[in-house]
């Protein structure tokens, strides 16, 4: 049985390059060698070497075709990741005698026809992407897959409508860019615009389109009388809700300025010289008076109070008690200072001052709104914020554990950063960076100023991405942004600007960089960049590696390999840099391997 699947598989490579015939014999996949012992390129195996678990064969330039039925004879399979290539054809339906596999990923190949219907049949599907190929037809019955939590199929032909999928259970949702027409169904308010822009048939909430009144159903006359009955009531109950809404708009106004008043008086009543109560780290001097620049603002802050985010754990906070509260100067960077305030009892906040911002209030706020819609475990959630002509502050939780920066080049406790915790640090920002540059792909809004001073480590000590979209893109000099080269890809589809990921890239990159050489960045990584680069040209590349990785006998094979991630992110042409989704997955392929061997190897 063995040899059959020796065999099949041989037969499914044969396939896969069957478009044309640059075949590197280096890779094994021939009948005369074992997948696992001999290690074929791309073939994971288990423990024992003698059952095939992973497929990873991504960004290959393999042109063929999927032999479904080959493939699946190896029925331990649970990975199969084919994505960024040429493939063609249809997935035939045969692909359901892998009936193991928990992640599929086709995307961006060139298949093409309708999805088998039996693809629902792949029960312990978890993930699947089929994004970016020229799939057409209606989609078969995947909401059956109950452990499904990620379903991408953005950029294709698909149409008919969109089933209801399990929404609550799912993580990743994108059907954008298709053409499904119908409504779209109870998402439980969890997915966005974003994940269903792009099909002009499409309607209802999320979609500003909303959907045309559904034909009445030929009915008996009773049957209409009940429906003119409910629809009248349905008037009468809207009206009494905006007289309610009115009202209460009313009452609320007149509350607003008899708060004001009370304000206006603390605030004149000597809110700046306090506190008695400063902890030994509460530097009086520069930071007060940093702090209360506020108040050449007094009046435009007495009139728009701080907006109190989703948190809880502000709820009530004020902006006179910020001012209040001692404070700290934490920095002074170029897009603005930032501040530790520390409450007695409470809490302890990071507030982050951005100067020179040329964005209307209006604007601001909706930004801020939008970005903490997009909740991820790794990005820091903005507590609350403030905003005014002058003034734009954002509250965040302040983060005890450091920076990235600070756990790779502190010194303070000669603790080792291993290679292993490398790798999850830099899979887990990759992976929340692919998912806000998802969730925001169509509002434009990256992160803007991505380094390793805005990575903090949380209570858990994971990595959590700061400062999301603070910074207007175009106020950094990342890359070659403002070196006179002024790129602007504009995204065919959605018509909107993405030099902003780009060069969130470009940061993503030079962190990894951080990561393998373990070197202090400045410059905004240029010389790091260039120096890593010119190593490399001189074929010297394991001199570019952190010192205490090589001690560690971290494997070689995937720092180069995550070398050449870093490399690709930080290409001097934005254009040619790939996308925060495709270098998630080099990532995590690479901290996989890295899992996969380390269990081969444990005792
Ligand atoms: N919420 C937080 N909790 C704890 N420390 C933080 C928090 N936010 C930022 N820091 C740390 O405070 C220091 C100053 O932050 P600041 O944002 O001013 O610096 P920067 O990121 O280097 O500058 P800029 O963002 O203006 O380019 C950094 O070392 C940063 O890691």
């Amino acid at each position: 049985e063995e040899e059959d699947v020796k065999r099949s598989l041989a037969k499914f490579y044969e396939q896969l390059w069957s478009g044309n015939g640059q075949r590197d014999p280096s890779w094994g996949w021939n009948a005369t060698s074992d997948p696992c012992t001999d290690k074929w390129k791309g073939v994971i195996c288990d423990s024992q070497s003698i059952s095939v678990k992973k497929i990873i064969l991504n960004g290959l330039n393999l042109t063929g075709t999927l032999d479904a039925s080959s493939l699946c004879t190896a029925k331990s399979l649970v990975v199969l990741r084919l994505n960024d290539n040429h493939i063609d054809g249809e997935i035939p339906e045969e692909i359901s005698n892998c009936k193991q596999l928990t992640h599929l990923n086709v995307s961006w190949n060139q298949f093409s026809g309708n999805l088998p219907s039996n693809l629902s049949r792949l029960n312990n599907l978890k993930r699947l992407d089929i994004s970016n190929n020229n799939f057409s037809g209606n989609l078969p019955e995947l909401p059956r897959i109950s452990g499904l939590i990620s379903f991408l199929a953005q950029t294709n032909q698909l149409s008919g409508e969109i089933p209801q999928f399990d929404f609550s259970n799912l993580a990743q949702f994108n059907v954008s860019f298709n053409n499904f027409s119908g409504p779209i169904p109870d998402l439980h308010g969890n997915f966005k615009e974003s994940s269903f822009t792009g099909n002009p048939e499409l309607c209802g909430k999320p979609l500003p389109k909303a959907c045309p009144p559904s034909p009445p159903p030929k009915k008996s006359s009773k049957g209409q009388k009940i429906e003119q009955v409910l629809m009248y009531s349905g008037y009468i109950l809207l009206g009494l809700a905006f007289m309610f809404f009115v009202a209460f708009r009313l009452a609320k106004r007149k509350k607003t300025k008899e708060e004001d008043v009370v304000k206006k008086g603390t605030v004149v009543d000597g809110s700046i010289n306090k506190p008695s109560t400063a902890p030994s780290d509460y530097k009086a001097g520069a930071s007060r008076s940093e702090f209360s620049i506020t108040s050449a603002d007094q009046s435009a802050m007495v009139l728009s109070p701080l907006v109190v985010l989703t948190s809880p754990v502000v709820k009530g906070l004020k902006f006179e008690d910020l001012l209040k509260a001692p404070a700290e100067v934490l920095g002074r960077g170029r897009h603005g200072s930032l501040y530790k305030v520390i409450f007695e009892d409470r809490m302890t906040l990071a507030v982050k001052r951005i100067k020179d911002w040329a964005i209307s209030s209006e604007d601001f706020k909706r930004r801020m709104q939008k970005i903490d819609q997009a909740k991820h475990p790794n990005v820091l959630p903005a507590l609350a914020f403030y905003c005014s002509k002058q003034e734009k502050l954002v509250v965040y939780e302040y983060q005890q554990n450091g920076s990235l920066y600070r756990l790779l080049h502190g010194t303070q406790n000669g603790q080792k950063f291993e290679w292993g915790s490398r790798l999850s640090v830099a899979a887990s920002i990759a992976e929340a960076l692919a998912f806000m540059h998802e969730e925001f792909h169509g509002d434009g809004i990256g992160h803007g100023n991505l380094k390793s001073t805005n990575i903090l480590m949380n209570k858990n000590m994971e990595p959590c991405i700061s400062e999301y979209g603070l910074m207007a893109s175009d106020s950094q000099d990342h890359s070659s942004l403002s070196r006179g080269n002024s790129f602007k890809a504009i995204d065919p589809k959605s018509g909107t600007m993405n030099s902003t990921f780009k060069a969130d890239m470009y940061g993503f990159g030079v962190i990894l960089l951080e990561l393998l050489t373990g070197k202090i960045v400045q410059n905004n990584g240029f010389d790091l960049a260039r120096w890593v680069n010119s190593v490399v040209r001189e074929e010297w590349t394991v001199e570019v590696f952190d010192k205490a990785l090589i001690r560690e006998g971290a494997s070689q094979e995937r720092m180069v390999n995550m070398l050449q991630v870093a490399l690709k992110c930080i290409n001097p042409s934005p254009e040619a840099r790939p996308s925060m989704n495709q270098v998630a997955l080099m990532v995590n392929t690479i901290k996989e391997e890295e899992e996969e061997r380390s269990i081969v190897f444990e005792p």
